[in-house]
This record gives structure tokens, sequence and C-alpha cells, in this order.
């Protein structure tokens, strides 16, 4: 019950909806009672003493019985179904808020189809229990009583004979709960399996296609499925074994009274009015004792729902993200001066090398500085550095003269802007794509915004332009669309510092050219740091960086660096080499475009 005493605070400010929610089904188990005394009443006074007149009595009382017993079983249903999605929708939100507050490195790990599955299939179960089995628990047990107070109170003895086999009953329903609930854990860890693969398969579908990959998919998911159905048998067949002892045991009850009573009635110690009521009540606890079992097999469900839905909400995985981050740009000066003193990063403990060793920087306020390396180089490592992803141990980063750390808690965390090198955009209009850099921008902001990014001229020519509505994961525009889009979407922020990360790979040199302009002429806005593998989209840094293997290998302007022998000069000889006459003349003669 740990768990549900955890999920507390989600469920019970309904606690007056869910009071009323059991007392009205107590209500109607209280009312299905009474249809045995109305039995009782029948037999030995109707038909046995002859009274007719009570017929019509007797036929009203039991229409009123069954007219309130309809009417509490509906304020039953309603409330209870209330108090489950008030409840569901309270720990959706607060699921789908830890998962906006959670670290990034959270995310290197976490499985998109899992955390699905916990926030809807999971939620679902514990809706059920929370809204409508925990009444029918307690009702069943009030039921169970209420019978066994009325049975002892008619005769004891039969009441103790026919009551014999209850404990045997309640300690075979714990058994079950004891048994099953390992096994639910595992089928909801199948379900979730099964998810993220089907989530996964999804997003990689261009990519399964294209590698003629669509059997071994189907085999993989048919093996994570079948293991799934092998769960559930496991658990099925664990309900199954218990659900024959249980109709055994609750069957002996009736048959124990019938020789019990039998004997009664034939020696004249029990009306058969008396019996008949004995009878009607033995049955009223039997179902409740099977309905147990059932309700068992919910809880069950339920518990190892609510385990792992605690599990996300309690998760803590490394940094957290602030909570402050604030959508609205702050108007707190902002200088925009970065620097890093002697900075070494691993990943993590496991990490065997420095992701980046000894880096020392020194950016000046409103100057472009390009950052360029190999492949693995660093160059994302500075930009997750920069937007807080993981801290630093290692070394400091300040900025504006202020402790990184401080600076990223504050107001002003909201004035850099990152564009990152896998591009992501949303299933929604271009325009909202824009926007969702800031809270409400005007149309001349998100337009100003999509020129700069070189993007508003390929907008207009989209019939319905800026309205135009772009596939889950920006479907239906090319890469260096989606990248212009993703770099208005940065810009419409106002930023003070701008770091783009790879995030011009996919224009041609034309369109990269005037965006670098553009960019140019804002120069003294911000400070901007352009990380690529490609010379050309850093080359007009005023400082280049030149990374290898985490550590910095040169550094310069593009002028002293492709005279000196070294890392630049390489790579620049290699993706040149079609044409180094002219690019070599240009560039050793001080033209920098
Ligand atoms: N989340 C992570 N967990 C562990 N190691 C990581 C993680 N991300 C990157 N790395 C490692 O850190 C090193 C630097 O990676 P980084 O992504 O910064 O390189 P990069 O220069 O941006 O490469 P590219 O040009 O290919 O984007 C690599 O060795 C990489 O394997």
């Amino acid at each position: 019950m740990s768990i549900f005493r955890k999920l507390k605070p989600f469920y019970w400010n309904e606690r007056m909806l869910m009071l009323i929610s059991i007392i009205a089904l107590i209500g109607t188990t209280v009312l299905s009672l009474t249809y045995t005394k109305l039995l009782q009443i029948f037999i030995d006074e109707v038909i046995v003493q002859s009274k007719y007149d009570l017929l019509w009595l007797l036929t009203t009382a039991t229409a009123a019985v069954i007219m309130v017993k309809s009417a509490m079983q509906y304020i039953y249903g309603f409330l209870g179904a209330r108090v489950g999605n008030r409840m569901v929708m309270r720990l959706r939100n607060a699921c789908y808020s830890k998962l906006q507050y959670q670290s990034y490195s959270y995310y290197d790990t976490a499985k998109t189809g899992d955390l699905i599955a916990r926030m809807t299939v999971d939620l679902d179960a514990v809706r059920n229990f929370i809204g409508f089995d925990f009444a029918q628990f307690v009702n069943m047990g009030l039921m169970i009583g209420f019978g066994a107070v009325m049975m002892l109170s008619m005769s004891w003895k039969l009441a103790l004979l026919t009551l014999m086999t209850t404990p045997i009953l309640i300690a075979l329903t714990f058994r079950l709960d004891r048994q099953a609930q390992p096994a639910y854990r595992e089928t909801r860890a199948a379900m979730s399996r099964i998810s993220s693969i089907a989530q996964q398969n999804i997003v990689a579908m261009q990519t399964v296609k294209s590698f003629n990959r669509e059997r071994y998919e189907i085999e993989q998911f048919s093996q994570h499925n079948n293991r799934y159905q092998e769960k559930q048998y496991e658990a099925s067949r664990i309900v199954s074994n218990h659900y024959p002892l249980i109709e055994w045991m609750a069957n002996l009850c009736p048959i124990l009274l019938l020789i019990g009573g039998g004997v009664q009635v034939i020696h004249g110690s029990l009306t058969v009015g008396e019996l008949a009521a004995l009878f009607g009540l033995t049955w009223l606890i039997i179902s409740p004792m099977w309905w147990i079992a059932f309700h068992i097999n919910k809880f069950s469900q339920a518990k190892a729902s609510g385990e792992r839905i605690l599990e996300l909400l309690e998760q803590e995985h490394g940094r957290k993200s602030h909570k402050s981050y604030p959508s609205e740009t702050t108007n707190l000066p902002i200088a925009g001066e970065i620097s890093f003193k002697d900075v070494t990063f691993y990943y993590n403990e496991q990490s065997t090398s420095a992701s980046l060793s000894n880096l020392t920087i020194n950016i000046s306020p409103g100057s472009v500085v390009g950052i360029i390396g190999p492949t693995g180089s660093g160059k994302s490592t500075i930009l997750k550095l920069l937007i807080g992803a993981y801290g630093v141990r290692e070394g400091q980063i300040m900025i504006d003269g202020t402790p990184f750390e401080d600076w990223i808690s504050s107001e002003r965390r909201g004035r850099i802007a990152p564009v990152f090198q896998e591009t992501y955009l949303f299933a929604a209009t271009i325009r909202d794509n824009i926007a969702y850099g800031v809270d409400n921008p005007t149309e001349e902001e998100i337009v100003e915004a999509a020129t700069k990014a070189q993007a508003h001229e390929f907008i207009s020519t989209l019939p319905m332009g800026y309205d135009t509505v772009i596939g889950e994961r920006g479907t239906g525009l090319s890469g260096g669309q989606k990248q212009r889009i993703s770099i208005a979407r940065a810009l419409i922020r106002k930023p003070k510092i701008l770091i783009l990360d790879n995030a011009t790979s996919a224009l041609d040199m034309e369109t990269e050219v005037k965006l670098q302009k553009a960019l140019k002429s804002e120069r003294k806005q911000f400070t901007c740091i352009m990380m690529s593998n490609k010379i050309s989209s850093i080359k007009d840094a005023d400082v280049i960086i030149v990374l290898d293997k985490g550590s910095i290998v040169q550094r310069g302007s593009h002028n002293e660096l492709i005279v000196a022998e070294g890392a630049y000069r390489n790579l620049y000889m290699s993706q040149y080499e079609e044409y180094p006459r002219e690019e070599a003349v240009s560039v050793v003669g001080g033209d920098r475009g």
C-alpha cells in the first residue's frame, strides 16, 4: 500500500467524492442484503401463513429497493470516474512537468516508448484502481462483514459452520497478490519494451525501408511481442491456478449451510424462510469472495503500474535543468563575454578519455568565434556546457565575469540561443516553429527572424507561406530549409550569445554566405560561436579555434592559420583541393570574402 500512500497527494483532494462514492456503493450492498429479508417474509408469512395482503407491500418495497439501489449505483459510477479522471490528470501533468525539468543527461539513456507507456497504460491502471476497484474492495469487505453479522444474528451456529472456509479464502487471496505482483511488474516492463521498439521503428522508418530491413524489424518486434505474451501467460497462470481453489472454498459455504440448515429445518429449529434467507445471504457473501480474487488481480496490476509512475516521478538523474528558464527574454544588461578556464570534461565516470581537455578560451562580447575540428573533437560538447546541459567539475566557465552556475540559473539564461546540429521541428506551421523561441511574437518579429536566417524567401514561395504545416520532425522541408527555420527560431529570441553547431551544414554555398553576411551585420548585437567541420562556415570568424580530441591545437584568424603548418591548413587543403589555386590566392592575398 506504500505506493498508494505515496500517490496520495494526487487523489487526496478528492477524498470527499471518494467517500460519497464508497457510501453509495455500501448503500447498494446493504440494499442487496435486504432482498434476503424480503424473501424470508415472503416465504414464512405470505406463503406459509397465507398473509396475501402483504404481497403488495412486499412488491412495492422490492421495487423501491431496486430504484434506490440503481440511483446509488449511478452515484458510485459517476463519482468514481470523476475521482479517477481528476487524479490521473494531476498525475499525468506531474509526470509531464517532471520530464520537462529532467536533466539533459537523463535523456541520454531515456527510452521514449517506455516513458509514453508509463504516461498512458500505467496511469490508466492506477486510475481504474483508485476510481473503481478501491471502492469495490471496501464494499466487498463490508458486504462480507454485514452479511456475516446478519447470518450470525439469525443463527450463529449455522453462520460459523458456513463461514468456516473464509480464513482459507482470505489467505489464498493474499498469496495470489504476492505471487502475481512480480509477474505483473515484468508484464509492464515487457509492454514498455514493445512501445520503445514501435516508437523507434516509426521514427527510423526511412532507414528501415531504405535498407530493406522490414522483415528483420518484424522479427525483432515479434520476439519482444512473444516475450510480452509469455509474461502475460505467466501472470494469468498464477491467477488461474488460484481461481479453482478459491471457487472450491467459496462453494463449500452453501453446501455446509444446506447440510446444517436442512437438519435444523427437519428438527423444526429453523423455518424454511430463514433457511432461504440464510441461503441468499451465503451467496451475497460468496460472490464478493470470488470478486476479491478478481480485484486483487487489478490491485496487483495497479501496484506494478504505480511503481513505474513513482519511479518516473522520483527519478533524479544528474544535473536538473533550471525551473526558472524564462520564456520571455530579459532586459538585464548582458555583454556576452565568455571564458573557459582550464576546462576538462568527462561525460561520465566510465569515460576513459576526456571529451574536453584543459580548454582555455576567452571570447570578447560581440565577437564571432569559429570552432573547427574533426568529428568527435568536442565541438558539440562545448555547446552542451554553454547551455548548462552538464556541469563542469574541472576548470571554470565564466560569463560576463560571473561563474557559469550563477549565470545560467539566473533570468539571463534566456539570452543564450543554441542551434543544434540535429534540427528538430515540431509538427506545426512554420510560423509556430519560428515563434517557439519566445512568447507571443509579432508577425514582424517572425518575418524579421526568418529574413535574417535566409528563410523568408523560400517560405514566401510556399503556397501557404508561414502557415504551411510541416510534418513530424520537419518532413516536407529540405535539410537546409529546416536548418534555416531553426536558426530563425534562435534569432527571434534576440540572443546575446548565439551558438550554431554545424547549423549550416546543409546550406548551399550561396545561402551560407548570405546568412553569414546577415549575422555579421548584427555582430555587435551578440557574441556568436560557430562550430563546424567546414572551413567555409567559419573562415570569416574573428578568431578560429581548432580542436582535436578535445584539446585546442591551434588558434588565430583564417589568414594566420592558413599560412601556418598544422591541422587547419591540412583541413583546408583537404576541403579545397579541387580549387587550390583560386582559394590559395584569395586567402594568402588577405581577401577574407
Ligand atoms: N552523451 C554522451 N555521453 C558520452 N560521451 C559522449 C556523449 N556525447 C558525446 N560524447 C563523446 O564526446 C566526444 C566529443 O563529442 P562531440 O559530440 O562534442 O564531438 P563533435 O566535435 O561535436 O563531433 P561532430 O563534428 O561529429 O558533431 C566524442 O568522443 C563522443 O563520443
